[in-house]
């Protein structure tokens, strides 16, 4: 087994415990009371390149990166930093995320919360909503081509966007040919878990000019962001190079100063 088919082997058995507590058709009530989506696409298509901001406790290639005893605060601290979307991590088994994580999360901001998972089911669709979720993470990787599509309708049908996870041009593909706005192109690839970060500059040209590029992992510092935007991004997803720094807002500030500095290229729209 790769290590994506091991991630999702145990996301699927933690959703069967999930659906047993909480029917689907409970939940999906609960999805339509939630409070109405935020523009997570809007937000991420300003005229200087934005930074998704990532709750991130571990990975499966670097494992515990940092203890976050206090996860609402560290939301709060990356609002005010000037982070347009944050993103919470709510796989357990590989990244020590979490539901309540995001709940706590979603309390205490105002700006767009992306639920990052991997999301192989209709039901974490609507319980992402249910939660106060704006945006859903789609792994194109992780689906095949019908499920691709039905899940992006879904998302879409509540409201809320996708982003839509690629990591070469055949997947980029699919996900164009699924109808995907947002398409964020990961530099780490899932089955070598190895960090690559000309994949964005290979890729990203190739996608139509009006789709919203997210360039994704291995953001250590301004110099990587402005590496990106002169490829043509609208936002970049940065997890580890925040919570492994020992001050994440000061570090999610450097970021965004030089994302809105004059000298930083701006997105190609
Ligand atoms: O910590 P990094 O290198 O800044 O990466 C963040 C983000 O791209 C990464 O967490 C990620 C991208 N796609 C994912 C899919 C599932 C889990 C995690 C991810």
């Amino acid at each position: 087994m790769s290590v994506l088919e091991e991630i999702i082997a145990g996301v699927r058995a933690d959703l069967a415990e999930r659906e047993k507590a909480l029917p689907f058709d409970e939940l999906k009530v609960l999805a339509a009371k939630a409070a109405p989506p935020r523009d997570a696409a809007g937000a991420l298509r300003e005229s200087s390149i934005g930074v998704i901001a990532e709750v991130k406790r571990r990975s499966p290639s670097k494992g515990e990166l940092a203890q976050i005893a206090d996860p609402a605060g560290l939301a709060k601290d990356y609002e005010e930093a000037g982070a347009r979307v944050i993103s919470v991590l709510t796989e357990q088994r590989r990244f020590g995320g979490s539901l309540a994580d995001f709940d706590a999360v979603r309390a205490v901001v105002d700006v767009p919360l992306l639920r990052k998972d991997f999301v192989v089911s209709p039901y974490q669709v609507h319980e992402a909503r249910a939660h106060g979720a704006d945006m859903v993470l789609l792994i194109v990787a992780a689906l095949e081509q019908n499920a691709l599509v039905s899940l992006l309708d879904r998302v879409e049908s509540l409201g809320m966007a996708a982003l839509v996870e690629v990591h070469n041009a055949e997947e980029a593909d699919r996900a164009l040919e699924a109808g995907a706005q947002v398409i964020g192109i990961n530099a780490r690839n899932l089955h070598t878990l190895e960090v690559d970060r000309d994949v964005f500059g290979r890729l990203a040209p190739g996608l139509p000019f009006d789709v919203t590029k997210v360039a994704e992992s291995g953001v250590r510092g301004p110099g990587d962001l402005m590496a990106y935007a002169g490829h043509g991004a609208d936002a970049v997803l940065v997890g580890e190079g925040l919570v492994a720094s020992g001050d994440p807002k000061g570090s999610l500030i450097k970021l965004v100063t030089a994302g809105s500095h004059p000298a930083c290229p701006r997105p190609s729209r």
